[in-house]
């Protein structure tokens, strides 16, 4: 099983610096979801991954470029772009050659397409599929050579919520096998039940890496919602204790600074009715918008659970 292992991937179109310096690493037995905000660099990254784009550094699969990997798809598999397929040719056509090309096991084709759940699609033709059977046919060519790590561009595009569970319960199994899965989503709720650690880009620059826990719980902000009757009581009390309150508009406090055992303890050593305490969790979709910066406008294009496509200026 391999390490995936990127370092220094540059690449220009003009002027512009679309993927700048960027190096971060894989591991296997792990989903690593590939984050950043449209036109970050995500696809560029990929394709210099696979040597698809001429530019700059160097990614290893376990120490070997994949120019360098004998039948690169035994040992990669990937998901590039929505529809790379002939629109005339029949879906289990389309996989027979690769696999003949691919000097894979013709039997492999028939356990992919049930993989994917098109096995009652095998003769369609990809020019009728829809988006997300596109996907799928995409997924199964990737899976084709039963390979060790996968890079997936926006794998869940186009799937409806059933298909993107599908592909949650896919993924989580593959790497529950030991397999690298480095995969690319605007789907931030999804992502979050998804990958184990993350790779956070803007404007082509690394801007973290690491377990998507620790991301979460430093990028995001963990409050517990107070209600209170007795609040002129209990504010004193819970500034004096390192607390912050904000008044949100419904009448409820937003405390930062403290966890709700600590609310609660207050609010009984101060005699503080309490009629509604909750804690809510940091989430990933705030940590990616405090990591990448993005200002109002961008909040309302990407958020959480909506496909790019319906997000308006997304692909
Ligand atoms: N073939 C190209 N020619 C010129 N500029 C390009 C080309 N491909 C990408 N770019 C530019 O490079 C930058 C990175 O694009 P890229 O598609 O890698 O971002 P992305 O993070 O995958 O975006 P998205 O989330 O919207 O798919 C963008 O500014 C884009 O406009």
């Amino acid at each position: 099983m391999a390490v995936i292992e990127a370092r220094g991937l540059g690449k220009s179109y003009g002027t512009r610096r679309a993927v700048d310096d960027l190096s971060f690493t894989v591991h296997p037995g792990s989903v690593t979801g590939f984050l950043g905000p449209n036109g970050s660099g995500k696809s560029t990254t990929m394709r210099l991954m696979l040597g698809l784009d001429r530019g700059e550094g160097r990614t290893t699969f376990d120490g070997r470029t994949f120019a360098e990997l004998e039948q690169p798809m035994r040992h990669v598999g990937a998901l590039l772009e929505a529809k790379p397929f002939h629109p005339t040719r029949q879906a289990r056509h389309h996989l027979q050659m690769l696999a003949v090309a691919n000097r894979i096991e013709r039997r492999r084709v028939d356990e992919v397409l049930e993989l994917v759940g098109l096995s009652a699609q095998a003769k369609g033709r990809p020019r009728k599929f829809s988006l997300g059977m596109g996907q799928r046919l995409g997924i199964a060519a990737a899976l084709l050579g039963d390979p060790h790590t996968l890079i997936l561009d926006e794998p869940s595009n186009g799937l409806d919520p059933q298909g993107i569970t599908w592909l949650r319960q896919l993924l989580r199994h593959l790497a529950g096998e030991g397999r690298s899965v480095f995969v690319s989503s605007h789907l931030l709720q999804e992502m979050a039940q998804l990958a184990d650690e993350v790779v956070v880009v803007g404007r082509g620059r690394l801007l973290t890496s690491g377990p998507v826990k620790d991301f979460v719980e430093h990028g995001g902000t963990a409050e517990v919602l107070l209600r209170t009757p007795d609040l002129g009581v209990l504010a004193p009390a819970i500034v004096a204790a390192g607390g912050t309150l904000t008044p949100d508009d419904d009448g409820l406090q937003r405390v930062t600074g403290l966890d709700a055992a600590r609310v609660g303890d207050l609010a009984h050593q101060h005699g503080a009715r309490v009629h509604e305490l909750t804690v809510r969790r940091a989430t990933l979709e705030e940590a990616f918008l405090n990591a990448t910066g993005l200002d109002e406008e961008y909040r309302g294009a990407i958020t959480a659970d909506r496909p790019a496509g319906e997000a308006g200026g997304a692909r």
